[in-house]
């Protein structure tokens, strides 16, 4: 059991260096929190300052309601898990997950028993005799997750745990971690990734951080479905949201946007009268865009160039009006389309508005 909660935490280095400040964020027992953000954006940074490996240098972090900012990391109840494993390799299994217990002069049934129902918890049961060596590279992190189980923290801590191995492990290692999660629903974990399905699947909600702060907290789905701002909306999905620039032209339950290369859009957004004439930014991403032969379409454009993937097809388009390329993703092959003029539409529900980088869905 453990609820954490950072109060305008901050940090500085050197003392004039802001890598993060006014991060404000409660977690709750039993949550899986993601922090993602682009490269140098202080996720690690924020994760090791909760840890105690790095002094917080402004602000407050609470666990379970008392401030720990001075408190040393081996008394916080966190137990951390790096991309690199770390594992003494002269050390066979059962060793390296008792080492931390015996270093704590536990009784020896004590350490038996908690390495056993840790392995148990992680499938390692049948190598706890092998060294590292002889294991593969998830069974070698199953094992440093092992060593922290065995400690029965109360927060754990993943700092890009699964980046050191090849695609299949890491499908397959991400998938024990939600179980792993589901077998211990009380347990508060904080995971660090540059890998949006590991965000996606993982998370209970998701910490996107950029510019020193926090740009949107949610939801896997909140984030994908409502970004609050074009930024959340850019970095969360792949291929990237499409932004069209444009004007409002008609506002309502529904609001319709004529986009600058001359296409007409409606969203579900609403807007007042007073938004008529709004110059804004319209989002569709890849996968919302429907092609259609109907007059009414977001824009009509030559496909430059496709990428076939199996299930899906990229569409790359030239520049629209004064907008960057844009890209559709159509389910199947539609190879093609390569030198067609396509025209492109999406539902309403799936058209995000933006004015000065911030949804209109929010205010
Ligand atoms: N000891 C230090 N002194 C000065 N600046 C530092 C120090 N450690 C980290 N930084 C800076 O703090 C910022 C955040 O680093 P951090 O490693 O937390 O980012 P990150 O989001 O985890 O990045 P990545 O995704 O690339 O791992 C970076 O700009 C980094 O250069």
């Amino acid at each position: 059991m453990a609820d954490l909660k950072l109060t305008d935490v901050a940090k500085t280095y050197g003392g004039s260096v802001d890598v993060l400040k006014n991060i404000d964020l409660d977690i709750k027992t039993g949550e899986l929190i993601v922090f993602v953000g682009p490269s140098g954006c202080g996720k690690s940074t924020l994760l090791r300052m909760i840890a105690g490996l790095e002094k917080i240098t402004g602000g407050e972090l609470q666990i379970d309601g008392q401030v720990v900012n001075d408190v040393p990391p081996a008394q916080r109840g966190i137990a951390m898990v790096f991309q690199s494993y770390a594992l003494y390799p002269h050390m066979t299994v059962r060793d390296n997950m008792s080492f931390a217990m015996k270093l704590a002069k536990k009784p020896a049934a004590e350490i038996k028993e908690a390495v056993d129902r840790a392995a148990k918890i992680l499938q390692l049961d049948d190598y706890l005799d092998r060294l590292p060596k002889a294991l593969s590279g998830g069974q070698r992190q199953r094992v440093a997750i092992g060593r922290s189980i065995v400690r029965d923290p109360k927060v754990y801590l993943f700092d890009e745990p699964l980046s050191n191995l090849d695609a299949a492990l890491r499908v397959a290692t991400r998938i024990e971690i939600a179980q792993l999660k589901e077998s211990m629903p009380d347990s508060t974990m904080i995971y660090v990734t540059h890998d949006q399905v590991e965000a996606m699947t993982l998370a209970s909600r998701i910490v996107v951080l950029a510019n020193k702060g926090i740009a949107q907290v949610g939801t896997p789905l909140e984030l994908y479905e409502r970004p609050e701002n074009e930024f959340v909306a850019q970095f969360i999905g792949s291929p990237a949201m499409n932004l069209f620039s444009g004007e409002i032209v008609e506002t309502g339950s529904q609001t319709t946007i004529k986009l600058d290369g001359g296409g007409l859009v409606t969203s579900a957004v609403p807007t007042q009268t007073a938004d008529k004439g709004l110059t804004v930014n319209v989002g569709i991403r890849p996968e919302d865009m429907i092609e259609t032969t109907g007059d009414d379409y977001a824009f009509e454009g030559k496909v430059n160039f496709t990428e076939a993937l199996g299930e899906v097809t990229l569409l790359y388009f030239a520049k629209v009006g004064n907008n960057d390329a844009v890209i559709g993703k159509l389910p199947g092959i539609h190879a093609d389309l390569r030198g067609n003029t396509v025209r492109m539409a999406a539902a309403p529900e799936k058209v995000q508005i933006f004015h000065n980088g911030q949804s209109l869905y929010y205010r």
